[in-house]
């Protein structure tokens, strides 16, 4: 039967990255996804945005919401210094399972926690289970009717402190209106969009970064 895109996706890694490079592995499925086939990837533009604010951030815990094939997992933990840990949800049992070995195939596995399951289930967790007491950045590109529900959940579990970035992607395509009204309307977020295109096509998609203020 017919391969899916995540398993076309790792033969492009395989086939055209180099092993322990991350950047072959991103510009390998940037190129496939601009010049074969589209795939739900942040991509290589908003991707710059996110490079840009955790490059600034620096920071020591990281959480993703939203693996699928692990292109922003890898973005974001090729820039992770020493001693950083990203966590990285992901709910498909079959995309967290190309994503391991995307993850390995950039060398990045020891920076890097995939957690299989929803979210709901496991940020409640993330103390207990994971010693983490609060995220420094959280990465948001999972089911969009869940950015909001998982940023409450994350308040009421403590998981964010005053300075906590979250990141969220496709604010406009496909959008996330009731994420957006909340981060920028709550006196809790100091928010600001980031102007940039929907991945590998011309049409407009944003990234929005809301800091926590405790
Ligand atoms: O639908 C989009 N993304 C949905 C992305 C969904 C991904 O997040 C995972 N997830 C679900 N729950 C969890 C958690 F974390 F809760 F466990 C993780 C899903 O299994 C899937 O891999 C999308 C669509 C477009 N588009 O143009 O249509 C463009 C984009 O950039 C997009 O991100
Ligand atoms: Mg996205």
């Amino acid at each position: 039967t017919r391969s899916t895109r995540p398993q076309r996706l790792l033969k492009v890694v395989q086939k055209h990255a180099t092993r322990g490079d991350p950047q072959s592995v991103i510009s390998a499925i940037d190129h496939f996804c601009r010049h074969s086939e589209w795939a739900m990837n942040v991509g290589d533009e908003k991707g710059s945005i996110l490079d840009s604010v955790v490059s600034e951030l620096n920071p020591e815990k990281v959480l993703e919401l939203g693996t699928y094939c692990g292109y922003s997992t890898v973005r974001i933990a090729r820039l992770l210094p020493p001693g950083a840990r990203l966590i990285t949800l992901e709910f498909n049992a079959d995309y967290a399972a190309i994503a391991r070995q995307v993850i390995a195939w950039a060398g990045l596995e020891d920076k890097v926690q995939l957690v299989e399951g929803a979210s709901e289930d496991w940020i409640p967790r993330m103390k207990e289970h994971f010693g983490i007491e609060t995220f420094d950045f959280v990465f948001l590109d999972h089911w969009k009717d869940r950015y909001l529900p998982d940023t409450k959940l994350m308040e009421d579990c403590g998981l964010l402190r005053k300075g906590t970035v979250l990141l969220a992607d496709n604010v406009i395509c496909p959008g996330v209106p009731d994420y957006l009204e909340y981060v920028r309307n709550s006196l809790s977020y100091k928010s600001y969009y980031f102007k940039s295109h929907l991945e590998y096509t011309k049409a407009e998609d944003g990234l929005e970064k809301s800091v926590f203020l405790g």
